[in-house]
């Protein structure tokens, strides 16, 4: 059975936040759900400066006050991709949501070039959105669904030839016929973005757009939204907790946690250089040993913290010891292996039952490793990798 409504807000309404003049639509269908908002047409066709300053939104909830964004600066520059990262809860739909104007702010402020977009209304901000939950209308044609968005805003402009544009766009050319659910769905998902990009925003704000699609389609629409980004020139912000999305699609990456920014950069500096215990844990992957474990002690690496983190790529491997003890190693035992396809990974036991994980790629363990369960092995990992925490340290509950 199907559903369809149009409504005036385009998600439920919270504290404070009316959005004005906007059409969605949501629909019962058994393919992925979407919401969209196309707002008025800019002015200008470059992307927009967004600059977040100590934004600040606190909920009140039956448990107390729950700082949901809590004194966030975020510079983003134009017609750039940012991407908003960080575990579930960390506030990042909500940071997305006060720069919409979709919600207001406690405290801070939101600046657009030089503009004090703060109390703009939604439809003031000339933004395009995507949600995962973005609804097209079932019984509207791909064309009309793109035209929706201008007929709203009754732009005085040419619409057949926009929407012909706009699927070119797309990639979608030949297809403005067909109904969504003659569509895959990542076909749908570039009609979404056709749609927000009808009325040609200036911001494109995107909330998790693949979640709903397989790893493949998800990596196709990734290069097709760089693509479009680059071409269009919008200034688009992405919210995702998909790692490998962010660094992949982002110029510069915003990682959250509990409400706060952790750290932002460019993805090679979040991930070469992670500030951080939780950005270290977060982003990529992390060997923890105790403090006070034998490889910990051999490597000299002294912390007054209880937990040691390092990459597994960074361990370096000899099968004998190295000449001379350079560098100093600390012996283990092959314990297990685990073929995945392109990378090895073998689990390394100290003498101290410690344990933890070497990564390989499958050439570099046929051509130097191949190694036996239960082989000694000498284990190296320079300490100036290594980082020391405690568990509070990468804690994401989220604060109340
Ligand atoms: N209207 C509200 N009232 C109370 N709490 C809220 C409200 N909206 C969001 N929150 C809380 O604020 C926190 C941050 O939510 P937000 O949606 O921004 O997180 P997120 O990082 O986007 O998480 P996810 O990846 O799971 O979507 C969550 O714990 C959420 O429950």
């Amino acid at each position: 059975m199907e559903r369809e409504m149009i409504r005036e807000s385009p998600l439920p309404p919270s504290a404070g936040s009316e959005p004005r003049g906007l059409a969605t639509l949501s629909i019962d269908d058994t393919g992925p759900v979407y919401e969209g908002i196309i707002t008025d047409p800019p002015t200008r066709p470059t992307g927009l400066y967004v600059r977040v300053r100590n934004m600040v939104k606190h909920f009140n909830t039956a448990k107390g006050l729950f700082r949901a964004v809590d004194g966030v600066d975020v510079d983003i520059e134009p017609s750039t991709i940012v991407a908003l990262l960080g575990p579930s809860g960390s506030g990042k739909t909500t940071l997305l949501r006060l720069i919409a104007g979709l919600e207001q702010p406690t405290g801070g402020s939101i600046l657009f070039d030089d503009v004090d977009a703060t109390d703009l209304s939604v439809q003031d901000r000339q933004i395009g959105f995507v949600f995962q939950s973005y609804a097209l209308f079932n019984h509207k044609t791909v064309a009309e669904n793109i035209k929706f968005g201008l007929e709203v805003r009754k732009l005085n402009i040419d619409h057949d030839k926009r929407v012909q544009d706009l699927l070119a766009l797309v990639q979608l050319q030949g297809l403005g016929d067909r109904y969504p659910r003659q569509l895959s769905g990542g076909q749908r998902q570039r009609v979404a973005m056709a749609r927000a990009l009808a009325s040609n925003p200036r911001l494109l704000l995107l909330d998790e757009p693949f979640g709903a699609l397989d790893a493949v389609v998800r990596k196709q629409l990734r290069a097709g939204l760089r693509e479009i980004v680059r071409s269009v020139g919008v200034t688009t912000i992405i919210v995702t907790h998909d790692q490998e999305e962010a660094f992949d699609l982002a110029d510069k990456v915003v990682v959250f946690n509990r409400g706060l920014v952790e750290q932002q950069g460019k993805p090679t500096d979040i991930i070469k250089h992670p500030r951080t215990p939780f950005i270290m844990k977060f982003v990529g992957e992390t060997n923890v040993v105790p403090a006070t474990s034998l490889l910990a002690k051999r490597m000299r690496f002294s912390t007054p913290r209880s937990l040691v983190m390092f990459r597994p790529h960074d361990i370096k491997l000899f099968k004998s010891p190295p000449v001379e003890d350079t560098p100093v190693t600390v012996a283990a035992t092959v314990a297990d292996k685990a073929n995945l396809g392109w990378t090895i990974k073998y689990l390394l036991r100290f003498d101290d039952d410690v344990e933890c994980e070497l990564h390989l790629t499958r050439d570099q363990d046929e051509n130097d490793y191949n190694l036996v369960l239960g082989s000694r092995v000498f284990v190296y990992v320079n300490p100036k990798s290594m980082m020391g925490f405690n568990k509070s340290d990468i804690d994401s509950t989220p604060l109340v």
